[in-house]
């Protein structure tokens, strides 16, 4: 097998449809990837995974080296043996994660100096310190190590920020080892900066790699923000390679950002959403612990075939979620990230069809009408 690459297949305006090529299997975009952060999408099995069509999950460096660490994923044969899933992986380079979760962080020229959130323990993080351990997790797309500003953030300093990351990203390139089908991603910056956008797209596509995911977003600057963005973004990356949006979002979101060029998504809301009892469907989101469901025999969503909505009611949901009871937030949980599946699949098949524009007026109206 080559390098990993992405294979287009149909257009529809910006959207693109197509396969990712890599060594753990091939997967259809766009595409949703439930965040397995450490080692585990939580409250699911991942056969629950796989029963909802996912097709790539996501892992966190962060989280990973720090439990149970990549020796010990070593010994258990592996991030994929270990979790139980033989599909892609890709695995986060940590920089977000330290500057959103470590308690105490030291940046410096060279990297991240930081203390573990679950022991105070101390550890450190550069571009190659985080490629070397998303080598040893065997991480399918291995992401550079970057550095997210917060917002809101002065020009100044996103400028001084991007400029390192891309520096970061030329030394995550240097120690990255390319093997068949698998890849790694560089990770525009630039905030909401348009020239600063253009900079680092420059940067990361001279220095080229497999895919380009768009960072710096999701990150509070609010919807508007973020497609108008992406509207001056996407059309600078290569055509011919995946594009990656960190973070993102609800399914407005994601139909928003495939219909301006986006393939890959991640994010936590339907997985954070199944274990707080708010349930995703094609009418909106409903709480699962508001009395009007107490009595409510129907399935949570006529549409789905997951395991809450073919054996189950909203009687039972509502049950178990003011009962405080586990089943609650695995069952709902499935049924949000069955749900994103099944968009993400509703979306791919208007862009091959070409009437993705009908489709999305469709899904945009459902949403609007409300719960049936
Ligand atoms: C605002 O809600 C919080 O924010 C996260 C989603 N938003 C998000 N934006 C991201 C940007 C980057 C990036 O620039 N670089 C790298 N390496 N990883 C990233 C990961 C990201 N995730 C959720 O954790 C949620 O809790
Ligand atoms: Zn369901």
């Amino acid at each position: 097998m080559n390098d990993m690459r992405w294979i287009a297949e149909a257009t529809c305006g910006q959207a693109r449809a197509g396969h990712l090529h890599t060594a753990h299997g091939v997967v259809p975009t766009p595409t949703f990837m439930p965040v397995g952060t450490a080692g585990t999408v939580k409250a699911m099995t991942m056969d629950a995974v796989r029963s909802t069509g996912a097709g790539i999950v996501l892992g966190n460096t962060y989280h990973l080296m720090l439990r149970p660490g990549p020796e010990r994923v070593r010994k258990m044969g592996g991030l994929h043996k270990m979790m139980d899933w033989s599909g892609p992986i890709l695995t986060d380079s940590g920089g977000f994660q330290v500057m959103s979760l470590g308690a105490l962080r030291k940046l410096d020229q060279d990297g991240v100096t930081f203390n573990s959130h679950i022991d105070g323990s101390k550890h450190r993080l550069t571009p190659e310190i985080s490629t070397e351990i998303q080598h040893a997790l065997d991480a399918t797309i291995t992401m550079c190590f970057d550095e997210c500003p917060a917002l809101p953030a002065t020009p100044e300093r996103i400028e001084q920020s991007m400029a390192l990351s891309m520096r970061w990203a030329a030394r995550s390139r240097e120690a990255f080892i390319a093997r068949p089908g698998y890849g790694q991603f560089g990770i525009v910056q630039g905030g909401t900066e348009r020239e600063l956008r253009e900079r680092s797209v420059k940067a990361l596509t001279e220095i080229g790699f497999e895919g380009y995911a768009i960072g710096g977003l999701a990150v509070g600057e609010g919807q508007e923000l973020m497609f108008s963005t992406l509207d001056y973004t996407t059309p600078l990356l290569p055509d011919s390679h995946a594009r990656y949006l960190m973070g993102v979002g609800t399914p407005d979101d994601l139909l928003g950002a495939v219909e301006r060029g986006v393939d890959m998504f991640d994010c936590v809301m339907p997985t954070r959403a199944g274990r707080t009892a708010r349930a995703y469907t094609e009418r909106g989101t409903l709480n699962m612990r508001n009395a009007r469901h107490a009595d409510d025999l129907r399935p949570i969503s006529p549409h789905c075939d997951c395991l809450a909505c073919s054996r189950h009611s909203r009687a039972y949901l509502h049950h178990l979620f003011r009962s405080n009871e586990i089943l609650g937030p695995m069952l709902l949980t499935w049924h949000n990230l069955a749900y994103y599946q099944r968009l993400m699949r509703t979306i791919r098949a208007a862009i091959v069809a070409g009437n993705l524009p009908e489709t999305a007026a469709k899904l945009r109206a459902d949403w609007a009408a409300g719960d049936w």
